[in-house]
């Protein structure tokens, strides 16, 4: 089996993995968990999202987490904007504060569609693409997330016939790549290998990444058999943080520590420090005062601790 020789992922920990947590993260948590994601040789970065603080009051420091971190060169900060608010607000600051890429986030799924965002997936899209046509406008790029593509917390297994409904319409408003996101961790490898090729008929493989919640063990599976069909971008979180809060029951995305051994094994290059990864995975899960989800992780602290 021919693997891709290189692998990207987006550390989504500090947008994903936190916004779900009931206390408060000081936003200078936050951007130390930056700084040690950039130290272990992550080159993607998922920040912080633009939303409404009262739907995700988490979120609410935005603004100073993203003036606050310090920038290390080719590495990627991204941010989610769901609508031209979040967008105006993202790009509000200096130039040196702005994201190198905005996240505009659909669902496959009309229901979480509406609970997520307020609206239908139509709508959804007609708000996206004003946004998309200012940030790319503005030299920023563009990244669609899209939710539920294997099935939904509402409406069950979704077919593949609406993730190409939905790649369409992101592809359509000019978004220039997407995640193929397993956002309750239901799929298994051939669920998710059926949704990555329907949005295979509109976007390069090069374009595609995969975003898988572990929920019921199958991240690893799922990363694998995207692997096979050549997908090599791929979202994860620190320590295995995470949860969405409109998808009730579901965990975190898949460690990125076990990502990372993972792909280790297939003898595919990160550019990511294992152990150092582990050590920010550690500060966080230490700060949220509980252990870290990372099977690897644990492991090799074990290890460590002789
Ligand atoms: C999208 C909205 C804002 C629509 O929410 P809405 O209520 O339909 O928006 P609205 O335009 O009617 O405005 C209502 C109020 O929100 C304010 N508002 C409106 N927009 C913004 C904004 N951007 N930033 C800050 N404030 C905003 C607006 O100013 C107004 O304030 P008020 O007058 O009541 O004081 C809302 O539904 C929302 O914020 N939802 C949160 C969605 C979210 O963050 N979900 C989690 C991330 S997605 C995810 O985790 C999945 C992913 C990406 O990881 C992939 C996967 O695994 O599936």
């Amino acid at each position: 089996m021919d693997y891709p020789a290189r692998v990207k992922i987006v550390d989504v920990g500090p947008r994903d993995g936190l916004q779900n947590e009931k206390q408060p993260v000081p936003a200078s948590v936050k951007i130390e968990l930056v700084q040690r994601l950039q130290d272990a040789g992550l080159k993607e970065i998922e920040v912080t999202s633009f939303v409404s603080p009262k739907w995700v009051p988490q979120m609410a420091d935005n603004a100073e987490v993203m003036a606050g971190i310090a920038r290390k060169s080719g590495v990627r900060y991204s941010v989610l904007t769901p609508n031209m608010k979040g967008f105006e607000a993202a790009v509000a600051a200096p130039r040196e504060y702005w994201p190198d890429e905005i996240v505009v986030f659909g669902a496959a799924s009309e229901a979480f569609s509406q609970r997520n965002i307020n609206c239908s997936i139509a709508e959804s899209i007609e708000r996206f693409a004003p946004v998309v046509e200012a940030a790319r406008a503005a030299g920023i790029q563009v990244r669609g997330a899209m939710s539920c593509t294997v099935g939904c917390p509402y409406e069950g297994e979704i077919a593949p016939e609406r993730v190409d409904y939905l790649a369409g319409l992101m592809k359509g408003i000019g978004v220039q790549r997407v995640d193929v996101a397993d956002t309750i961790g239901v799929g298994t490898p051939l669920k998710v290998q059926r949704a990555i090729e329907a949005t295979l008929r509109h976007f390069g493989v090069d374009e595609i990444s995969g975003h898988f919640h572990d929920t019921y063990g199958q991240a690893l599976s799922n990363t694998l058999a995207a692997l096979q069909l050549g997908v090599w971008n791929f979202q994860s979180s620190v320590a295995g943080l995470g949860g969405c809060p409109y998808a009730k029951g579901a965990t975190g995305n898949v460690a990125t520590e076990d990502v990372v051994y993972l792909l280790q094994g297939l003898g595919i290059d990160t550019g990511i420090h294992l152990e150092k990864l582990i050590d920010a995975g550690q500060y966080i899960s230490e700060h949220l005062g509980r252990p870290t989800q990372s099977r690897v992780a644990r492991a090799l602290m074990a290890r460590r601790a002789g």
